[in-house]
């Protein structure tokens, strides 16, 4: 798969393996109907024949005037031609697993079970996918690496951050840095990270926290090789989002010019892993323009992590005014500014000092971009900055104080993640109140937005990972209140956590939000222990906050 050539709005093309996947999706929509239709199971299947061979049964398939495949028919093929979703995938061995020692002995039982889910989480590839890659539609990655589980069977770039978080909890350092040198692969292979580690990711990436990654490794293992083989990467990575169609530059009140970062996916199509959704989201769009458009604007905001939300959307009631281009998101520069940071540290490690130099200016010159386009004094927060629809990266925009998104969302409180932030007392404190009285704040932890939607990320659901970023800013800052605040949240949710777990156990897959009267505002405030990135949350919580046992949340 190759990018086109560099164009105001480049797309990827697509495989031959993926456009078939497709009709086989289509048959099957048609002839199963829509009831429990999941796209990703299709576009997940891989071949046990070569695709012309299996192109060919297909095409003698008997088929109605509507697309309809006699059921039998169809189920005969698929069991005759494919091997399900998950069987190019072996469970992998962990030499660095090692049984964990939990002192606390109110929360030994669930300490213990979810370090042991990082064997239930554990996969490499078979060889198939590596000697005939053109039957799968998963990336032979080098090294093992862990999955989120459920239908998500691949590894994903910003679960990465905090399973390696977990990982580093639990010591299991090689596994932590076999995940690494995955995403080195794919970042060397494509020229980004991608969303996923199939082919149908190749065409966007994920919120960009590699240089996070190798930076808490190196913090526990002083890895110097591991630090040596991910900066030269960690250079293209920082090229891929600060150039090209993901740089927009916008000129404040005093004519200063700043650089920022937007999401891009180079994709102008229904998702393949979301074919029947998107195609249904876009059913009323007639214009085949407008409806590339949406499509980008879709896959662009699966890049951001944050599919779907209001957050991206005009109209908050319609999908199809997703505007994601169009909009400089607070996280993703505020991660770019972490980035910056960490190349320079890593770089300094190395003892490459022009660079790190390089990248501290860099780091500089971000932070002064956050705090005059996404500062907003006033109230306290950073807020995303919308741009004129169909904004292209030549021309510079003018600063405009109306185009800040004012709506609260948790996405607005990111940027206390990095250090020149969280060390800014003043700024901080202002946070703190700010956060207080968003509204964002309930039982359960820190919700993703006010409104519900019924989108998941927005309001009642709240991510373990966004807010454990913004709970490790207001721990790491010199505020005693924005402390005091860490400790508050922290203990809201891993009190939801734990009595969820007291009544349903440890697996993601057997919690139930509606027979759960713990969770206090929607499933997604609970750990959902089982899936991997929540796992990492849970450890390093565990970690770094250490067990309040004064607090006696532990014996509900
Ligand atoms: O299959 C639909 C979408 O699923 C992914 O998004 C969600 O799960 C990811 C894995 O845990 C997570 O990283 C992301 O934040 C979630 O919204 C995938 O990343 C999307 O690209 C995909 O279209």
């Amino acid at each position: 798969m190759t990018t086109a050539a560099p164009s105001a709005c480049p797309v990827n093309e697509t495989t031959p393996l993926i456009t078939f996947l497709e009709l086989l999706q289509d048959a099957a929509f048609a002839t199963f109907g829509p009831k429990n239709f999941d796209s990703k199971f299709y576009i997940d299947l891989s071949l046990r024949f070569s695709l012309p061979v299996v192109e060919k049964a297909f095409n003698s398939l008997p088929r109605s005037r509507n697309g309809t495949v006699p059921l039998a028919d169809l189920e005969g093929f698929i069991a005759e031609y494919f091997r399900s979703p998950g069987e190019d995938l072996v469970v992998a061995d962990l030499p660095d697993y090692v049984p964990a020692e939990v002192k606390h002995p109110g929360v030994r039982s669930w300490a213990l079970e979810i370090h042991a889910l990082w064997k239930n989480l554990s996969r490499g590839v078979t060889s198939s996918v590596r000697d005939q890659p053109e039957l799968h539609t998963l990336l032979p990655l080098p090294e093992q690496f862990v999955i989120p589980g459920s239908r998500f069977r691949e590894v994903y770039y910003w679960d990465s951050y905090w399973v390696i978080r977990g990982l580093l909890a639990s010591k299991m350092y090689e596994t932590a840095k076999g995940i690494v040198t995955n995403l080195i692969y794919l970042l060397d292979t494509y020229g980004h990270v991608l969303n996923g580690a199939r082919v149908y990711y190749t065409n966007r990436s994920q919120p960009p926290l590699l240089s996070a990654m190798v930076r808490a490794i190196y913090s526990r293992t002083h890895d110097i090789n591991l630090v040596k083989k991910a900066l030269p990467v960690l250079l293209k990575e920082h090229g891929f989002w600060t150039s090209g169609v993901h740089q927009i530059v916008v000129q404040d009140a005093q004519a200063e010019s700043h650089c920022l970062s937007r999401y891009y996916a180079m994709w102008d199509k229904p998702r393949p892993e979301a074919l029947s959704i998107d195609k249904e989201f876009a059913s009323n769009i007639s214009s085949g323009a407008e409806k590339r458009q949406f499509y980008r604007e879709v896959a662009t905001a699966a890049e951001s992590g944050w599919d779907f939300s209001t957050r991206w959307m005009r109209n908050l009631k319609d999908i199809t005014t997703l505007t994601t281009t169009s909009i400089l998101p607070v996280d993703l520069n505020a991660y770019i500014l972490g980035m910056e940071l960490d190349i320079s540290f890593l770089s300094k490690v190395a003892g490459n000092h022009s660079a790190a130099n390089h990248f501290l200016e860099a780091s500089k010159a971000q932070e002064k971009a956050i705090r005059a386009i996404f500062w907003n004094d006033m109230k306290g927060q950073w807020f995303d900055y919308w741009l004129d629809n169909h904004s292209s990266c030549k021309e510079a925009q003018l600063f405009e104080d109306g185009k800040q998104n004012q709506a609260a969302f948790a996405s607005n409180f990111i940027p206390l993640w990095i250090e020149p932030f969280s060390s800014d007392k003043k700024l901080t404190d202002k946070v703190v109140s700010s956060l207080r009285t968003s509204g964002l704040l309930l039982h359960a932890g820190i919700a993703t937005s006010l409104t519900n939607s019924g989108q998941q990320w927005d309001f009642p659901n709240g991510w373990a990972p966004v807010q454990h970023m913004i709970v490790e800013g207001l721990a790491s800052s010199g505020s005693s209140d924005a402390k005091s605040l860490a400790e508050e949240i922290m203990i809201r949710w891993i009190r939801t956590n734990y009595a969820a777990y007291k009544k349903m156990g440890v697996m993601y897959e057997k919690y139930d939000v509606e027979k759960c009267g713990a969770y206090g505002g929607g499933g997604k405030f609970v750990a959902q222990t089982g899936f991997g990135w929540s796992n990492g949350v849970v450890l390093a919580f565990l970690e770094e906050f250490g067990w309040p046992q004064d607090r006696e949340i532990w014996c509900q």
